[in-house]
């Protein structure tokens, strides 16, 4: 299956690459009703509070939406025409999806599918972590390995792709 996902924005980089602070910016520019999706959960006190701090930080013109695992079902109920969606981060969801064993590749293309058909520019944001050494246990290796898929789908159809390392921006595609 091939799409065309003409409003869809993919931006990679490492842990602290400054990546999601680029992409909000990215989604601040378009001047459009702003969206945050969260893959993320809560799991311990430090991440509470780094949550916190990142939806003060955000302010108030955003609205946050939490979702770990469906993903397109959170996208598609807010895709609209004059709205930018921020996805922070797909490593995170696939994470989730992993922990729950789910068929890794009919998610994915459910994902590409509806990027194809979004009515709202869509900004994703992940963790480009296929640059290491091979990963001495079968479930990190996996992982890289859906990381790394994920990511080729996206940005094949995506009209732009970024990678962020030190807080600056290359752009790749677009
Ligand atoms: N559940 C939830 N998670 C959030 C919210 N805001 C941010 N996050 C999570 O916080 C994560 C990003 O935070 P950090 O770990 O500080 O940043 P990082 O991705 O390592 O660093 P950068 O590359 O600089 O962005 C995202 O993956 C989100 O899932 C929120 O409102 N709710």
């Amino acid at each position: 299956m091939s799409f065309v996902s003409p409003g869809t924005i993919l931006v990679l980089g490492g842990a602290r690459s400054g990546k999601s602070r680029f992409a909000e910016k990215l989604v601040a520019d378009c001047g459009l009703e702003r969206h945050y999706v969260a893959t993320g959960r809560a799991w311990d006190e430090e991440m509470r509070d780094r949550i916190a701090q990142h939806r003060a930080d955000r302010g108030d013109l955003w609205t946050t939406h939490e979702e770990p695992l469906d993903l397109v079902d959170c996208l598609s109920s807010i895709d609209s025409e004059g709205r930018a969606i921020l996805v922070d981060c797909l490593t995170l969801w696939v994470t989730n999806l992993m922990m729950e064993e789910l068929d890794m590749a009919a998610e994915f293309a459910a994902l590409a599918e509806f990027l194809a058909g979004a009515k709202a520019r869509i900004v994703l944001v992940s963790n480009e972590v296929g640059l290491g050494i091979v990963p001495e246990n079968r479930m990190a290796r996996d992982f890289r390995d859906h990381a790394g898929r994920l990511h080729q789908m996206i940005a094949a159809t995506a009209a732009e792709v970024y990678f962020v390392a030190a807080g600056l921006p290359l752009k790749m595609k677009g």
